[in-house]
């Protein structure tokens, strides 16, 4: 579904994506991990064709990304930093904008537009907030109606930029349940994380990201100690015992 083929991506000087290559198939949740700065938020812009590698390359669906963005075929949850909250616009607002591939030129929201956004309010447990101001919800509701957004697009695709981050446990799980549904449904799910802990139970596989691919496969297989030094750099007891 989603192919990177030996991907370099550079801001100027600095180089974020290094040769990375991945197959992400039909189906299957995939947990992207990495520490900070580790290009994860590229690669998502990157298969979003909204950034262009300086060489390799990227079929979303045997299409460009550009194109494949375009169709609607890639739903994109972004960091809650790259998301204005002052944004005049209501819940049920910010879930429609899922249907917009959809809407015709008029742009009016059809009965099958409404009940699709209903349907994904209703999954992610924000009916009775639907009303509200975007940013009048709290951390991990503002998350929920990003995933709403996402699933009412109905996107065989569905890109996740750290949904966890700062959200309770039983919002996790919540989110984790929606997204093994979707690769339940033949979708393909690609997931930043930082919670390696709860990764096994999300993810069918695991990619360690650090500029390059640090491993990928299952997560037992991914998350050893020797690949987490490599993409996390040094351990930190080892660190302890040689700095003491
Ligand atoms: N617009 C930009 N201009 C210049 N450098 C950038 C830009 N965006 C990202 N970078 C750099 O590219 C590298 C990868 O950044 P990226 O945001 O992809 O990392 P990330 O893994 O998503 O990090 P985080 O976990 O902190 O969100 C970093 O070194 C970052 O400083």
């Amino acid at each position: 579904m989603i192919e990177v083929d030996d991907v370099t991506v550079s801001y100027g000087d600095v180089r974020a994506l290094d040769g990375v290559s991945m197959r992400l198939d039909a189906g299957a949740v995939y947990g992207l991990v990495g520490m900070n700065g580790s290009g994860k938020s590229t690669l998502f812009k990157t298969i979003m064709g909204l950034l262009t590698p300086d060489s390799g390359r990227v079929a979303v669906g045997g299409q460009t990304p550009t194109r494949a963005r375009r169709a609607g075929t890639i739903g994109y949850v972004p960091q809650s930093e790259a998301i204005d909250w002052a944004f005049p616009i209501s819940v049920r607002e910010v879930v429609m904008t899922g249907r917009y591939g959809r809407l015709g030129v008029t742009r009016r929201p059809r009965r099958a537009d409404r009940e699709a956004v209903a349907a994904a309010l209703e999954r992610v447990e924000l009916t009775e907030y639907q009303d509200r101001q975007i940013g009048s919800l709290s951390g991990g509701q503002r998350k929920r109606a990003f995933v709403a957004r996402g699933l009412a697009q109905e996107a065989r695709i569905l890109l996740l930029d750290e949904p966890f981050a700062g959200v309770d446990k039983r919002t996790e799980a919540k989110i984790s349940e929606l997204l093994r549904e979707c690769a339940g449904d033949g979708g393909t799910v690609l997931v930043s994380t930082h919670d390696l802990q709860a990764l096994p139970r999300l993810a069918d596989r695991a990619i360690l990201l650090m500029r390059r691919v640090v491993a990928q496969g299952p997560p037992e297989q991914v998350l050893t100690a020797e690949n987490l030094i490599k993409a996390f750099g040094l351990d930190p007891i080892e660190h302890e015992r040689s700095a003491g």
